[in-house]
Formats: structure tokens, C-alpha cells, sequence
């Protein structure tokens, strides 16, 4: 019997599950939205409860897909991170809706703990900054603002999670409350050189432990889904988050690989082997993957729009159809034409770290239209990537042994080459784009002895197209040395 794998990908804004094979082909797949909620300016929130829905809704409905000999071993999970989720463990409740990961409500207070010099030994520990992005703030948030939680939570009552934990915690019917180790290295309550959750990090943040779930390597045994699956019941055997997961599916195994994802924004990571490498660019340093009780570490940098900004084009410019209409239009022109496109719309991510930056189009002429916006965005996130790059090598002090990409947006050639070009790094989209839940399935897989190792997996990994620099160096300069200026004037406006 050929034994497949359920991948969930819990995102942000919809659940997918997927069966992939042991080989890796994708043998069914389901997906579905879940409600945004944006209850004051900065919140974002999502229902938990409804997310459970959706969630084992969309396994249901691949599972369905399946053939009747269609076996299926177990379960690998993945999940938009960060995002923070308080329950009563008696009754499975959340206590609140559950704060996304974009939510700023605790701005102030990170502020206040920055003004009190907190934020060095908040990073020394964590890799991360102090910033409202992490749960733990948030966690705080809900702690102090749900009436009696904090009683509550003295009793033993309540259980925190990222997605992952809530899931698996809905899945085993409240037998299991656990997370990975990639999941808690996003906490900011989680040392990520002892591994383990940081006492004075919670004290700190006046985090109480009984709240906590136990951390796991990312292939492990999570329990059994018992519940969710229409009688089904199967093991939990790999989680990762989100970005994590897809540097599995990406085979990004060795030192300098870089696996960088182009969805609504794009996520960059470097792997740096065992020893977290700390950063002098304001990137990220964080938990690539736990195996076998052994870490490996990554650098982490973040462009908040991506294809978002292709959307706005879209939806409030009007000037494409589909988001695929951007790759003929940047094709039709010859150059840039002096046009570039900061997309600031909320802030800019690393290596700035400008929440109030505001976004800006430059070197506009009356000879401008929509070819040359679509073209500026596209550049945009190239730049950006660039960017990151720099700041990476810089970190690591290591080069890049190889740029993978995935995302939506990374289907359009033009960007693909663009990318390619504007770096100086040959890129490579593999044939399976969906490298996320193929992350979370290769997990799952390693625990189950489907694969033997990560060599396995490496094996497993196809590239579909390469996109080789072409540019010249001469125009590539001056194309750099205009989004720069572009960039400054955004920065200093
Ligand atoms: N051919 C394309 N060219 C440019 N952008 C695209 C293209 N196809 C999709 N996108 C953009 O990619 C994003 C969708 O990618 P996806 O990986 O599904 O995102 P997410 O997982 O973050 O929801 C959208 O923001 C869309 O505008
Ligand atoms: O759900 P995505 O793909 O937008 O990813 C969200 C990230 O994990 C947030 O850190």
C-alpha cells in the first residue's frame, strides 16, 4: 500500500489541506477562506473556533477526493505564525479571538519596554526584535484584558497556543497541547540557543508557565487526530510554521541556502547551519528546524507587500484584471524608464523597520501609465529582495549557495527573471510550487519512516525553471542607485 501524507497549511487568510504521495505529487487538495475581523485600527483578529471549522473541513474534503485504496499514514501541520490563541482546557473555548500576527494593539507597550532598555536581552535570547509582530505581547494583552484570566490562568486553567497547538489540541480532543520548536522561537518566550521556554523572558512579560505547551522537535509525535477527520484516525507527526515548513519542501539544508517565498508579502530565509548567527541588519535570527533534538538556525527578513501590492493595483488602481496581467505589461516596455514603486503601504519590514514609512511612486512623466506601474511594483519587491540579500551575506558572512523560490507571485516569468537580474543570484522555482505543505508532509513522513533522512528529501526536489542574471552590470547599477534614492526620499518624508 503506497502510504500519503494530509498536509494542513493554516495561512492567514484560508486553510488548505493537501494529500501528497510519497514521491511528492499532489494527489487531492481543498481550501477555503475564513473571516477577517478588524475591530479598531491596528486590530486584527480571527475566529478560533471558526478556524477549527474551516480546518478540518478542508481535510475532510481532500480526504474525500482520495481513491478507496488510497491509504493515508498520517498528518503534517503548518500554520501562519505568531498569530496567539487562549482556551479554557475544560471546555475547548477560546477566552478571546484570537490576535493576528499583523495586530498592533500592543504597539505601546513594547514601546515602554524599549524606552526601558528591554530589547537587547529580549533579542540576546530570542533572535527577535521588540515588536507587537511576537505573541508574547499579545498573549499579555489577552491575559489583562479578559476579566478573571489572569485568575483563571493562576488555577491552571488555560492553555496558550500558536494555530499549530490550538489545532493539535482540537484534533486529539484536548489530549495533546504542544507546539515545535519553530513555532515557539516566534513567541519572543522562547530561548532559542537552550531551547527552551526563558524564565525571565516570562517574567518579563509576566507570562505565567502553567499557560505554555510542551515544545517537540518539528517530527515528532503530536498525538492522534481523533476528532475532525469523519471517523479517520491518524497520527500528528511534523509540524512547522509556515516560512519553516517551506524550507523543508525547498530542501534548504546546508548553510547559504536561501529559500524565499513571494505570497501577499515575501519571507526570506538563510539557512546558517547550527549556531544561531545574530544580526546586525535588524533581520531576524530564528530556528530553521528542530530534528532529532538538534537545531539549525536561519536568517529571517520580511517585505510586508509583495503580491499585495499587485493587488492594489487591481482592487484600488483598477489598472489590471488579474495579477498575471502585470508580467505582459512589464514586458512591453524596453526599461524601467526612471519609474520606482516604494511600497510602503503599511511601513516598511527588515532590514528598516519603518512602521510609519508611507508609500511613494517616483520619476513619474506624462509619458507614464500602467506598463510602467506594474513594471515598478514587480521591480519593487526585487529590490527589496536585494536588500535582504545583502544584509543577509553581511550577517552571515557566508555567500548564497542558492536562491529557491515559491508564492503565488512567483509564477509570473518576468518577475522571475527580474529577480534574477536585480540580485545577481541565479533563481530557481521548483516544479511543486506548494513547497509549504510539502514542508509540513516531508515532516510528517521523516516521523513515520516514509523517508529515511533529509537526503531523502533533497532527492526529492525538482526545479522547474532557472532564471540565470542577464542584466548588465552597468544598468543594474544605476537601477540600484535609483530605488535607493527612491527609497531614501520615502524614508525621509
Ligand atoms: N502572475 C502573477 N504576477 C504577479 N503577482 C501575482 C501573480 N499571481 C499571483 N500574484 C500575487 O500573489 C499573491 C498570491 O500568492 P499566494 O502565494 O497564494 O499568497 P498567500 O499565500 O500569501 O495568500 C497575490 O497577492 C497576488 O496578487
Ligand atoms: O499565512 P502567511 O503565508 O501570510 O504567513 C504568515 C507568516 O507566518 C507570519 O509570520
Amino acid at each position: 500500500m503506497t502510504p500519503n501524507i494530509l498536509a494542513i497549511d493554516q495561512g492567514t487568510t484560508s486553510s488548505r489541506a493537501m494529500v501528497f504521495s510519497a514521491s511528492g505529487e499532489v494527489k487531492s487538495r481543498a481550501q477555503k477562506e475564513f473571516d477577517q475581523h478588524f475591530p479598531a485600527d491596528g486590530w486584527v483578529e480571527h475566529d478560533a473556533m471558526q478556524i477549527w471549522q474551516v480546518t478540518s473541513q478542508v481535510c475532510r474534503d481532500a480526504l474525500a477526493q482520495l481513491a478507496g485504496g488510497d491509504a493515508v499514514a498520517g498528518i503534517g501541520i503548518t500554520n501562519q505564525r505568531e498569530t496567539t490563541v487562549v482556551w479554557n482546557r475544560t471546555s475547548g473555548e477560546p477566552i478571546y479571538p484570537a490576535i493576528v500576527w499583523q495586530d498592533r494593539r500592543t504597539a505601546e507597550t513594547c514601546k515602554a519596554m524599549q524606552s526601558a532598555g528591554k530589547e537587547p536581552d529580549i533579542t540576546d535570547r530570542t533572535g527577535l526584535l521588540l515588536d507587537p509582530y511576537f505573541s508574547a505581547s499579545k498573549l499579555a494583552w489577552i491575559l489583562d484584558h479578559v476579566e478573571g484570566a489572569r485568575q483563571q490562568a493562576s488555577r491552571g486553567e488555560l492553555a496558550f497556543g500558536t494555530i499549530d497547538t490550538w489545532l493539535i489540541w482540537k484534533f486529539t480532543n484536548g489530549k495533546v497541547h504542544a507546539t515545535d520548536a519553530t513555532n515557539a522561537s516566534r513567541t519572543l518566550l522562547f530561548n532559542i540557543h537552550t531551547q527552551q521556554w526563558d524564565d525571565t523572558l516570562l517574567k518579563l512579560f509576566n507570562i505565567p508557565a502553567s499557560v505554555l505547551p510542551e515544545v517537540k522537535d518539528c517530527a515528532a509525535d503530536f498525538g492522534m487526530a481523533t476528532e475532525g477527520l469523519a471517523g479517520r484516525h491518524l497520527p500528528i507527526a511534523g509540524v512547522a510554521g509556515d516560512q519553516h515548513a517551506a524550507m523543508i519542501g525547498q530542501g534548504c539544508f546546508s548553510p547559504g541556502m536561501i529559500k524565499s517565498t513571494y505570497g501577499t508579502g515575501c519571507f526570506a530565509l538563510m539557512h546558517t547551519g547550527n549556531t544561531a548567527q545574530p544580526s546586525s541588519n535588524r533581520l531576524l535570527t530564528t530556528t530553521a528546524y528542530r530534528l532529532a533534538g538538534v537545531p539549525q538556525y536561519a536568517l529571517e527578513g520580511s517585505i510586508f507587500m509583495a503580491g499585495a501590492t499587485v493587488q492594489w493595483l487591481r482592487d484600488k488602481l483598477g489598472i489590471i484584471n488579474n495579477a498575471s496581467d502585470t508580467e505582459a505589461l512589464a514586458a512591453s516596455l524596453p526599461s524601467n524608464k526612471g519609474v520606482y514603486l516604494v511600497p510602503a503601504f503599511t511601513g516598511l519590514g527588515a532590514p528598516h523597520w519603518q512602521p510609519d514609512a508611507r508609500a511613494s511612486i517616483c520619476g513619474l512623466t506624462r509619458d507614464s501609465g500602467r506598463a510602467e506601474i506594474a513594471r515598478a511594483a514587480l521591480e519593487a519587491v526585487c529590490y527589496q529582495t536585494y536588500d535582504l540579500l545583502q544584509a543577509m551575506t553581511e550577517d552571515a558572512q557566508m555567500p548564497i549557495k542558492t536562491l529557491r523560490v515559491d508564492g503565488g507571485m512567483i509564477d509570473n516569468n518576468w518577475l522571475l527573471q527580474a529577480l534574477a537580474d536585480i540580485t545577481g543570484c541565479s533563481a530557481e522555482r521548483p516544479s511543486i510550487t506548494e513547497t509549504t505543505a510539502q514542508g509540513a508532509a516531508f515532516l510528517a513522513g521523516l516521523q513515520l519512516g516514509i523517508y529515511q533522512g533529509l537526503d531523502d528529501i533533497t532527492d526529492r526536489w525538482q526545479l522547474e525553471r532557472l532564471a540565470v542574471p542577464k542584466m548588465s552590470e552597468a544598468i543594474r547599477t544605476t537601477q540600484l542607485n535609483e530605488w535607493r534614492s527612491a527609497l531614501n526620499k520615502t524614508l525621509q518624508s
